[in-house]
């Protein structure tokens, strides 16, 4: 329970938003989560949720999102309260970690990069914004710079905003193809075994 939160919004697919509503109200006792429609790409359904946070409580210049994967179960406390403390600083925070594989730009089947490693991290969620400013950015945007965005910090770095980074986690996971949700499994499996 983290209580620096007012309210979860719970961004889901349409078709699932009973589902959710009814494994919510079976599990979880908190009356600060909400359900709503999710979008059809992920910046939708942050834009979803920001129009969602002004139409019910108005708008704010330092209104805060903290947005999480539900594909990352693992998230920890201390992943969340860093966020929320470097946006104390920061108009955006991204939670990263550092990369073991060395990272390798190609570009149409042939290498044309390999940055330093020591440079190069994974990004994970979550990731934090100031509405407003990231609102702001998002709604300048061309189509086709929206679409091509794979979260929501490089919104805010286009708009020249410094992104503090918090310490992600291993595993913090993106459960994305069947091996990952092996291992999710696994972890789940031990951490019910304790
Ligand atoms: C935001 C993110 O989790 C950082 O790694 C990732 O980009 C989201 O991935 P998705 O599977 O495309 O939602």
């Amino acid at each position: 329970m983290i209580a620096e939160f007012d309210k979860i919004i719970v961004s889901i697919h349409p078709q699932w938003v009973q589902y959710a509503k009814d494994l919510i109200a079976k599990y979880i006792d908190d009356d600060r989560i909400v359900v709503i429609e999710g979008g059809s790409e992920r910046n939708d359904t942050v834009m979803n949720a920001i129009n969602y946070i002004q139409e019910n409580f108005g708008k704010h210049d330092d209104d805060v999102l903290v947005m999480h994967d539900a594909v990352r179960p693992f998230v920890t406390r201390r992943i969340i309260m860093d966020n929320i403390r470097l946006a104390e600083t920061y108009k955006a925070v991204d939670t990263a970690i550092g990369a073991t594989d060395t990272i390798v730009r190609a570009v149409d089947g042939e290498v044309v990069e390999i940055p330093v490693r020591s440079y190069m991290y994974q990004g994970q969620t979550p990731q934090t914004i100031n509405i407003n400013a990231f609102q702001n950015q998002y709604l300048q945007m061309s189509e086709a710079e929206q679409r091509e965005l794979t979260d929501s910090a490089k919104v805010m770095l286009l708009a020249g905003y410094q992104v503090g980074v918090a310490d992600g986690e291993e595993s913090n996971m993106k459960i994305t193809r069947p091996y990952d949700l092996r291992i999710a499994n696994a972890i789940a499996k031990e951490d019910s075994d304790v």
